[in-house]
Parts: structure tokens; sequence; C-alpha cells
């Protein structure tokens, strides 16, 4: 089995191309150390009939080697492939997985557990659909399943699996599971997870992972993959406005211009009215083109070109959204960060923000708080650290065009990248916009606009 492939590497596209008439859900498995993720994806790998003869052979040479588990196989083994990392025993980067079943194809993230990769969970959270998250059944929530949790919440991921796995090793009990249930309950009450679906297991014994478990005579849901099969994808965001943001201005000849993009929410038809952001001019959309000829609908996941019923001005970095519900824009953005660089923000720092596809440059005017890991209640902070979650204000040299992320994942959310390094150094989610002081990219004409600039200072100001 090849190991460690990122989405680019080789692998992807032809498990993509094979699979290509099978829905993907994309899910992140996270934890913290040894609660089991790599036997549980091993799991549903071997459970899901994904390996092969040969690997099996190798595997049970490994387990015998390497393993945990004696003369057993050791499933973790199968996903925890580098030798270096068996050597050391942990797993230091994000793996992709891919496997499929009948009904679904799935793309697993599998990230470590140690608090210094907090960095490599959060990448793999950010395009997963589903977050499963492990509890080991005999240490109930640790600090590590605290900060998993905050941060897939913040990734905008709304479902959550919660795996409280080795139920085997706490004889299925009952009151165990429902103590671990109710604390993470309480913990993410505020987190706006849309649901949380616990399921107890034994990713060793295979028990309510791809098959039903005989053990909790008490559990009656389904097994995680079934689980994994039949919940919904996709359906909130195609259900969100209109928004496509501008990668390139598609200008082959002086008869076409189009404007080509990844379509992040909603659906789009000829004739619908839109705005472009952060101008604020309104037109309609006249055609929708794309390599397989014109379309009479495009949904969110689907790259279009669109082509305008007026001569607007549109560049890299506009957004196309739904008229009757504009996007806001502003230079001032209260954002939730999470700093993943080693280095410490403060106050006055500048940073590359990147926004859809418009890249600015982005001051930190001010942390305001800090979010205790342990509590999730937030406190005062004068600079951050790798790791922390915060409350930063940012100014923009120019306006942008934004939701608030809880009502749009992706117009919702942004990147900082270091000037110097270009490595990433903070995911952030906007929380809401700050017109004081922040200027208004262009008068928007209210005649243009059904709703008018009313209802878009409403949203700007409250009230
Ligand atoms: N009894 C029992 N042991 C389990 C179960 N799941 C995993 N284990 C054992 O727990 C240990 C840790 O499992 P891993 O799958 O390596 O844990 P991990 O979370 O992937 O750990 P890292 O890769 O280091 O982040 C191994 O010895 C597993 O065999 C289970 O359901 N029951």
């Amino acid at each position: 089995m090849t190991i460690h492939q990122s989405p680019e590497a080789f692998g992807y596209e032809a498990f993509l191309t094979a699979h290509q008439s099978k829905e993907v859900l994309r899910f992140i498995a996270c934890g913290s150390v040894d609660d089991g993720k790599s036997t549980l994806i091993g799991r549903l790998l071997h459970d899901t009939k994904q390996i092969f003869d040969d690997q099996i052979t190798a595997l049970q040479r490994d387990s015998r080697k390497h393993g945990t588990q004696g003369a057993e196989v050791d499933l973790a083994l199968l996903v925890d492939g580098l030798q270096a990392e068996r050597e050391q025993g942990i797993t230091i980067d994000v793996a992709y997985r891919f496997f499929s079943t009948d009904k679904r194809s799935f793309i697993v993230a599998d990230t470590p557990g140690h608090e210094q990769y907090t960095r490599n969970m959060a990448t793999g959270a950010s395009t997963a659909d589903v977050a499963v998250i492990l509890v080991d059944a005999r240490q109930g929530l640790t600090r590590q399943t605290r900060r998993h949790a905050l941060l897939v919440s913040m990734l905008g991921i709304r479902r959550i699996v919660l795996a409280v796995n080795k139920m085997d090793l706490v004889g299925w009990s009952q009151d165990k599971f429902d103590a671990i249930l109710a604390g993470f309950n309480t913990f993410t009450a505020a987190f706006g997870f849309a649901e949380v679906r616990a399921i107890p297991l034994s990713a060793k014994n295979g028990d309510n992972v791809v098959l039903p478990g005989t053990a909790a005579t008490w559990y009656t849901g389904s097994p995680l993959l079934q689980y994994l099969e039949e919940v919904p994808v996709h359906e909130e965001a195609q259900a969100a406005p209109f928004r496509m943001a501008v990668q390139w201005v598609n200008r082959p000849n002086s008869e076409f211009r189009g404007f080509s993009g990844l379509i992040a929410s909603g659906r789009v038809r000829p004739g619908d009215p839109v705005t472009v952001l952060p101008s604020g001019r309104s037109t309609a959309i006249a055609r929708i083109v794309t390599a397989d000829g014109e379309l009479a609908e495009a949904v969110e996941g689907q790259s279009v070109t669109l082509v305008l019923a007026d001569e607007v001005d549109a560049s890299r970095g506009a957004v196309i959204a739904a008229q009757n519900a504009p996007m806001q824009v502003s230079d001032t953005l209260d954002t939730r960060l999470f700093w993943a660089a080693e280095t410490e923000l403060q106050p006055g720092a500048t940073l590359l923000a990147k926004i859809g596809t418009v890249t600015v440059n982005a001051t930190v005017s001010a942390i305001r708080t800090r979010i205790d890991p342990e509590t999730g209640q937030p406190g005062p902070a004068e600079r951050l650290a790798a790791n922390d979650i915060a409350d930063v204000t940012l100014t923009l040299d120019r306006a942008v065009a934004f939701d608030p992320y809880a009502e749009n994942r992706d117009t919702g959310s942004l990147i900082l990248i270091d000037r110097e390094t270009t490595d990433t150094a903070a995911l952030g989610l906007v929380q809401a916009p700050r017109p004081q002081g922040g200027k208004m990219a262009a008068p928007i004409p209210a005649a243009t606009r059904p709703g008018g600039i009313l209802a878009g200072l409403r949203r700007l100001f409250g009230g």
C-alpha cells in the first residue's frame, strides 16, 4: 500500500477517476495519541476489503516485527506506514487514505494526535465534511480531544462522530459511554454542530466499525461506516446563497469574456441576478460555460466560466454573489484564529491574508481574547503562541467581500501567510464585520441593487 500520499500525489486522481460516479465523503479522524485512529482506519480498510492479499502477508510480517499485538495482526501498521514512524511509534504527518463501498467513496485524513502536530490536524480538517473524533473509553475527554473539537468547529465541520473507542476495555459500560457523551455535549454546546453522533466501538475487535457489534446490547444505532455512507454531504453548501470567487478572467478573444472559478456555495442559472463584489455592480448571468458545453444550472463544487449580461469589470479576487443575498464588504475583520506558526504573534504584526482568491496585507490591530482549550472560555492575551486559538482583529490594506463564517464556510474563512517564509501561519474565520473606521469599497447605487444600500448597511452596522 502506498502511504503518506498527499491529495496531489499519485493515486488521488486515479482513485477519483475510478470512482467518479460515486459521491465522495471527506472525513478526518482525530483524537489524542493512542486513542486508536490508526487501528480504526486500518479496520475500515480491512473490513471493506480494500486490502489485497500481498498486503495482508506484509502486514502479518510487520506485525510480528513492529506491532503491539504480539502474534496478532496489528491494524495500526496499515496506516502508520513509515519506517521512521514505526520506530518512534507515532504518526507525524497528514496521510490521506482512499476507500470505497457500493454507496460512496471516502477520503480520510489521518492526522497525528500529538499536540505539536495540531497544525497538521487543522490542515486535514480544512477540507473535511465530517470529523470522527476518537476518545479512549478509559481516558474520556482529554485536553487534545477538546482542542480538536474546537478546531473542527472553527473549520466549519458541522457533523461530528464521537467515536468512543476501546469499549472492550471498559466492559462496554453504557454509563462510561453516556458520561463521555454528556461531557462532550456540554463542552461543545456553543460550537454550532448540526449533529454529534456518538458510537461505542472497538477498532481492534471490529465492533460497530464496519459491522454491527454484538457486545453492547444497549446500542441500537448504526456502525460507523453506515453513518458515513448515509450522512448528507453538500446539502447545506448547495442550499446557501450563490458565491463564486473569480480565479481568472477568461478572455480568449475580443468576442468572449468570462469569469472562471469554483462555485463555493449555492447554485446558479442563466438569468439569475448577481452582484460583483467588492465593487457592488449588479448584473445577471448570461451563460454558464464549461469544457463540456453550456449548462442550464451549476452548483457548489463545480468549476465554471460565467458570462455576465453587462460589461462589468471584475478581476481575480472579485466575488460574484446572488443579488438577493449580498456579501459584506469591509477592510476590518474580527476573526477567530488558530495560530499555527512556531513564532509568536503580537499586535502590530503584518501578514498576508488570503480570503477566497484575493490576497491582501493584514495587520493585527488587536488580540482581543485567547480561548482556553481546557474550558473553551475566552481570557485575556497579549501575544499568541503555537496552537493558540484566539479572537483577533485584522486591518486590511483594502476592503474585501466576505460572509460571516457562521453563514458560509468558504467565504467566511481565511488563511494568514508569513510574508517572509510564505508558510501558512494561521487559519481564521470571520466573526462579524467591523465597519467603524473601515472604508466601504465603493458606493453601491441603491437603484441597481434590490434591497438597496439600506439592507447592506443594516447588515454592516446591525439593527
Ligand atoms: N483493546 C483495544 N485496543 C485498541 C483498540 N483500538 C486501538 N487499540 C490499541 O491502542 C494502541 C494505540 O492504537 P493506534 O491505532 O496506534 O493509536 P493512534 O491514535 O493511531 O496513535 P498515533 O498514531 O500514535 O497517533 C494500539 O496498541 C492498539 O492496538 C480497541 O478498540 N481496543
